[in-house]
C-alpha cells in the first residue's frame, strides 16, 4: 500500500511541474485504495456491490448516443432497412472514406460504389446528426467467405432523436431507396422470341430481354401538347391510385389503344411511356401463341410495373368473334379466342397482377372487333395522327436543335405544307436526318412535301390529320377528382347507377 502523503493534496499550493502533478496522482490513488480497503473490512458484502456500483454510476458519463443495429436478414428474408441503408448510404459517399467497392453488373447502367467494412459515413437530417458504419464479421476463411459473413449497418445517433430517427428517418431512408432504384432501374423489353440468357437472372424460359435503349421521350414526341400533358396526367393519376383501385375493386390495370396510320409514333409513345414510368415492356406475340391456356401461361409470368404490348391487334391473330366461337365446337383452350383475349383484359386473370398497362395498336381501327372497343374494355383511345406544325416544331428542335423563339426562315413555308397534306412524323423526321445543316435539310423537307401534297391531292387522301385522345371510361373523369373517402362512395354510387 502507498503511503498517504495528505501534503502533497493541497492542490493550491501545488507547482505545476510534472513531477508533483505525479506525486499529487500517486497520493490520489493511494488515498481510494485506503478508502476502498477500509469499506472491504467493515462493509459487508452485498451493502458494498450497491455503493460501488452508485459510486460508478456517479462518476462514469452515461453514453449519450444510442446506436441502432441493421442486421442483413431477418430470419430467412432480406432486411427492407438493410438493403434501403446499402442504396441510400451510396449516395453519400463522402471523400472522407478511405476505402470503398466498386461493382457492375453486366446489364447495369452505371458503377455502383458501396462503403467497405469499418467505413463510416456521416449524414444529417432535419438538423440530426447520423452516423452510419458498415460492420461485416464472420466469413474470414477464402471460400465461402461471402455467405458466412454476418453484415450489418450501425446507426448512432443521440438518444433524444430516438423517436425522429425511428419514425421519419428512417421511412425517408426506405423511400429514397426506392426512388434511386428506379432511376437507376434498366427498361427492359421482354420478347417471347430468342433464347434463354444466362447472364440475366430474371429472364425465363418464356421471355428473354433486352435492355430497352430506345431513346423516345414524351418531351420528344411530336404530338400535340394537349394530347401529351392528357397522357402523362393519365399515367400520374394511375400510378398513385393504388388504394383507390382497392377501393372500388378493379384490377390496377389501365388499357390503351393507339390507332392510326404506320410511321405517326404509336410503338415510339409505348417507349415514352415505359421510359417515363420505368416499366418494362411485353411485347406479346399473338401470332406464336397457339391456345387460350398458353396465352395465360404466357401472361401469367409477366411481373408487375410493366406494360404488356400485343401490336397491330386487327392482323396479328385471327381472334375470332364470340358468334364464331359458339360455331365452332372446339374446347375454347385448344385455340386462341378472342374472349381468351378479353378474359384477360378484364376478367379473371386481369387481376393477377398489380400496376399493369395494356396497350394495344393498330393501324385500322375500323377493323378490330366491336368486343375490344366497347366502353371501359381499353379505358384510352389514342389516336396518332398525321404531323401537325407544332409535331414539326418538336421534330425541328430534336433534329435540327432549332428553337422555337428563333425561327428558320423555311419553318412558315413548312407549316403551312404539313397543315395541307398528310405525312406522317417519321417521314418527316427521315427528311430531317438527311442533313445536319437546317438549310439543306429544310429545303429538302419543302420539296418532299410538296411532292407528297401532290400525291395525296391525285389520289384523295382520307383520315384525320388532328391526333385525339379519348377515354371511354365515363366514370374516370368523375373519379379522377375524388379525393376522400366519402367522396368516393359518392361516386362509387353514381358510377353504379
Ligand atoms: N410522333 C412522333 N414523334 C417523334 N418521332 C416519331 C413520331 N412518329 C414517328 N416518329 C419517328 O418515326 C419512327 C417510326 O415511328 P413508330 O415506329 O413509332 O411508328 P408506328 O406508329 O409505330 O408505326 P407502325 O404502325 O408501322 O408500327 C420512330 O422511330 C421515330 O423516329
Ligand atoms: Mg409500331
Amino acid at each position: 500500500m502507498f503511503p498517504l502523503n495528505f501534503e502533497s493534496l493541497n492542490l493550491t499550493n501545488m507547482p505545476t511541474t510534472a513531477s508533483s502533478l505525479f506525486s499529487a496522482y500517486a497520493s490520489l490513488t493511494a488515498f481510494i485504495m485506503l478508502v476502498r480497503s477500509i469499506v472491504d473490512q467493515l462493509i459487508p458484502h452485498e451493502l458494498r456491490y450497491y455503493i460501488y456500483s452508485a459510486f460508478g454510476r456517479l462518476f462514469t458519463p452515461r453514453p449519450s448516443d444510442l446506436t441502432l443495429i441493421v442486421d442483413e436478414c431477418c430470419g430467412m428474408v432480406q432486411n427492407q432497412i438493410y438493403e434501403a441503408a446499402e442504396v441510400y448510404l451510396r449516395t453519400k459517399v463522402s471523400p472522407l472514406n478511405d476505402r470503398l467497392r466498386v461493382k457492375k453488373a453486366p446489364r447495369q447502367k452505371n458503377i455502383t460504389v458501396t462503403i467497405e467494412k469499418g467505413e463510416e459515413i456521416k449524414d444529417s437530417f432535419d438538423g440530426i446528426n447520423i452516423n452510419w458504419r458498415f460492420v461485416c464479421s464472420g466469413g474470414e476463411n477464402e471460400q465461402n467467405s461471402h455467405a458466412q459473413q454476418k453484415r450489418q449497418f450501425e446507426l448512432t445517433v443521440n438518444k433524444k432523436h430516438r423517436v425522429k430517427v425511428i419514425e421519419s428517418y428512417l421511412p425517408y431512408v426506405l423511400d429514397r431507396a426506392e426512388a434511386i432504384k428506379n432511376e437507376d432501374k434498366v427498361v427492359k423489353l421482354y420478347s417471347q422470341e430468342g433464347s434463354y440468357d444466362p447472364y440475366d437472372d430474371e429472364s425465363n424460359s418464356d421471355w428473354s430481354s433486352i435492355n430497352l435503349d430506345h431513346p423516345a421521350t414524351l418531351e420528344t414526341l411530336a404530338v400535340d401538347a394537349e394530347v401529351k400533358r392528357t397522357i402523362i396526367e393519365d399515367l400520374d393519376r394511375f400510378l398513385r391510385r393504388r388504394e383507390f383501385y382497392k377501393k372500388v375493386g378493379k384490377a390496377w390495370k389501365r388499357g390503351y389503344l393507339l390507332y392510326g396510320p404506320p410511321g405517326t409514333g404509336k410503338s415510339s409513345l409505348i417507349a415514352a411511356m415505359a421510359n417515363y414510368l420505368k416499366f418494362d415492356i411485353y411485347d406479346v406475340e399473338l401470332t406464336s401463341i397457339k391456345d387460350n391456356s398458353e396465352l395465360r401461361r404466357t401472361l401469367l409470368t409477366t411481373t408487375n410495373r410493366s406494360i404488356l404490348v400485343i401490336e397491330d391487334i386487327d392482323c396479328s391473330v385471327e381472334v375470332q368473334n364470340r358468334e364464331c366461337e359458339v360455331e365452332d365446337h372446339q374446347p375454347s383452350n385448344t385455340k386462341l379466342t378472342l374472349s381468351g383475349l378479353l378474359n384477360f383484359i378484364d376478367g379473371l386473370w386481369s387481376s393477377c397482377g398489380d400496376e399493369r398497362i395494356i396497350v394495344f395498336t393498330t393501324n385500322h381501327k375500323h377493323k378490330i372487333d366491336p368486343a375490344l372497343l366497347r366502353p371501359g374494355r381499353m379505358d384510352v383511345h389514342i389516336h396518332m395522327s398525321y404531323c401537325t406544325p407544332s409535331g414539326f416544331r418538336i421534330l425541328a428542335s430534336n433534329y435540327l436543335g432549332m428553337h422555337e423563339s428563333n425561327p428558320h426562315r423555311l419553318c412558315g413555308e413548312v407549316e403551312e405544307l404539313i397543315e395541307s397534306s398528310k405525312v406522317t412524323p417519321a417521314e418527316i423526321a427521315e427528311q430531317l436526318m438527311k442533313s445536319e445543316d437546317a438549310d439543306v435539310a429544310l429545303e429538302r423537307l419543302v420539296d418532299f412535301l410538296k411532292r407528297k401534297k401532290e400525291e395525296s391531292n391525285k389520289i384523295g387522301d382520307e383520315g384525320t390529320s388532328k391526333s385525339e385522345i379519348q377515354e371511354t371510361d365515363q366514370n374516370a373523369e368523375k373519379w379522377s377528382s375524388v379525393s376522400s373517402d366519402d367522396e368516393l362512395k359518392s361516386s362509387l354510387s353514381d358510377a353504379q347507377v
